[in-house]
């Protein structure tokens, strides 16, 4: 592929966040706004290049079901790519006209490529036009097709059908392919509820309320990062699920907490609110470059009790010797198979092996919490995660070397309030899957 960028071309900056996705480990989600102004690409297109992107990347293994029969010689990957972006159009977005999607994928393949590929793409996207989708029911065994069907590797499929059955997989297959909502939440400790949803109205967003979690927002007509409300510290962008581990915590004002793994910041500052800022709270976390995105956020919702550190939280017994902790949450460091709505890179990237890496750093962490916590104190273990071996597995093994821990409720706010560990699936409200498991130690 030719190093050149066709500037204010959407499908050409589609195609580059995707190349760099499959190529260079890169994250979409990261990848959106820079490509936006490299490209000089107007806030209208924007909606447009989110969509061609994630969509692309969440229907992919279904997009190559409907290309391999066409695809007769061996081509450059930049061009598969390119493929599937185009087809994704044709298949999933009513809006883009079939032809247009198929002249601008030409357009883009003789530029980056030469003529010859123009072609080669040319006949391929109208074979398919004149020929239709070939059926997913040439796909007999039903595991194989619910992979290619919802595009989730067919590992992680089998995977979850062992630890939850085919009709939950399924439900949870499809859920991870819809667009994510966008929600925030409101910042207690500077405003109301009724104050942010006004500020929103007034730049012209719409936001209504979580019949779950009283401070989360669901907002739609624009983007929150944008609004003044934003930035000058009324809201903060976090999943509905994302608020639960700080309710099971339950800090209160005055306590002295530490959050073991605290970059970006979203529950650190969610535990600043509930404190009313009255305490101390202590944010770790192991990359100094993250560490900053939590005194940024902290600064933005002036929140002035948090103190962040720089470090591996396997080692905070010692940086924290003497001081004991009320509560500590660790939401832990996992496979993100929870958030795949969110970033549909992560069912590429993951693979079978990572479980039990991920299980003994999050079990090194969790042994290392239960010293700087203080008797009747509460420790929260949360993950982003629906697999079973990172959570319930985690608890498990936990539990077997620390018999003066012990599982109590989850103090989840309204209907959500739960035995403890609470297992959130994707599908359950249409927030992320989320696991929360809270023990309290008992006294000596
Ligand atoms: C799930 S994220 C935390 C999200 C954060 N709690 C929030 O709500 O914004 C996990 C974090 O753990 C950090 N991490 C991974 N290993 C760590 C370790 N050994 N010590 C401290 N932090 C670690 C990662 O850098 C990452 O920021």
């Amino acid at each position: 592929m030719k190093k050149l960028k066709l500037k204010g071309n959407v499908r050409d900056a589609a195609l580059s966040i995707l190349w760099a996705v499959e190529n260079q480990q890169a994250y979409s989600n990261l990848l959106l706004n820079d490509t936006i102004s490299n490209y000089g690409l107007a806030d209208k297109d924007k909606g447009l290049l989110t969509e061609i992107t994630y969509g692309t990347l969440q229907h992919r293994m279904t997009l190559d079901f409907y290309l391999d029969p066409y695809i007769k010689k061996k081509l450059e990957p930049w061009v598969r790519t390119l493929l599937r972006l185009s087809l994704y159009q044709m298949v999933y977005l009513d809006r883009v006209p079939e032809r247009a999607a198929i002249h601008e994928a030409v357009e883009i393949a003789k530029k980056r490529g030469h003529g010859g590929i123009g072609s080669v793409v040319n006949g391929i996207l109208r074979s398919i036009q004149r020929n239709g989708l070939r059926s997913l029911d040439e796909i007999n065994d039903p595991t194989l097709r619910l992979s290619i069907e919802t595009s989730h590797p067919e590992w992680l499929i089998r995977r979850w059908i062992g630890q939850y059955g085919f009709d939950k997989t399924k439900e949870m297959a499809i859920e991870n392919n819809l667009v994510p909502r966008q929600t925030v939440r409101v910042n207690l400790a500077a405003t109301t509820t009724e104050d942010a949803i006004r500020a929103l109205e007034a730049e012209g967003l719409s936001a209504e309320r979580s019949p779950r979690i009283p401070e989360c927002l669901f907002v739609s007509g624009g983007q929150p990062a944008k609004t003044a409300a934003f930035k000058s510290g009324l809201i903060t962008i976090q999943d509905e699920s994302s608020m639960l581990p700080v309710y099971a915590l339950q800090p209160e004002p005055g306590m002295t907490v530490l959050d073991m793994c605290a970059a970006p910041g979203g529950k650190a500052t969610h535990i600043a609110e509930k404190m009313q800022n009255t305490g101390k709270l202590y944010a770790m976390d192991l990359h100094p470059h993250k560490v900053k995105l939590i005194d940024e956020a902290a600064a933005r919702l002036g929140h002035t009790i948090i103190k962040t550190e720089a470090g591996d939280a396997r080692s905070s017994g010692e940086r924290f010797d003497g001081i004991q902790f009320d509560r500590i949450l660790l939401d832990a460091p996992c496979s993100g198979l929870g958030v795949i709505k969110r970033k549909p890179d992560i069912k590429y990237t993951k693979s079978e092996t990572d479980f039990q890496r991920l299980q003994g750093v999050q079990l090194d962490l969790l042994n290392e919490a239960v010293y700087l916590l203080k008797p009747q104190g509460i420790l929260v273990y949360s993950t982003c995660t629906v697999d079973q071996e990172e959570n319930n597995g985690t608890v498990a093994r936990f539990l077997e070397t620390h018999p003066n821990m012990e599982l109590i409720p989850a103090a989840l706010p309204g209907s959500l309030r739960a035995d403890s560990p609470v297992q959130i699936f994707p599908q359950d409200f249409g927030g992320d899957g989320f696991f929360v498991a809270a023990f309290q130690k008992r006294e000596r």
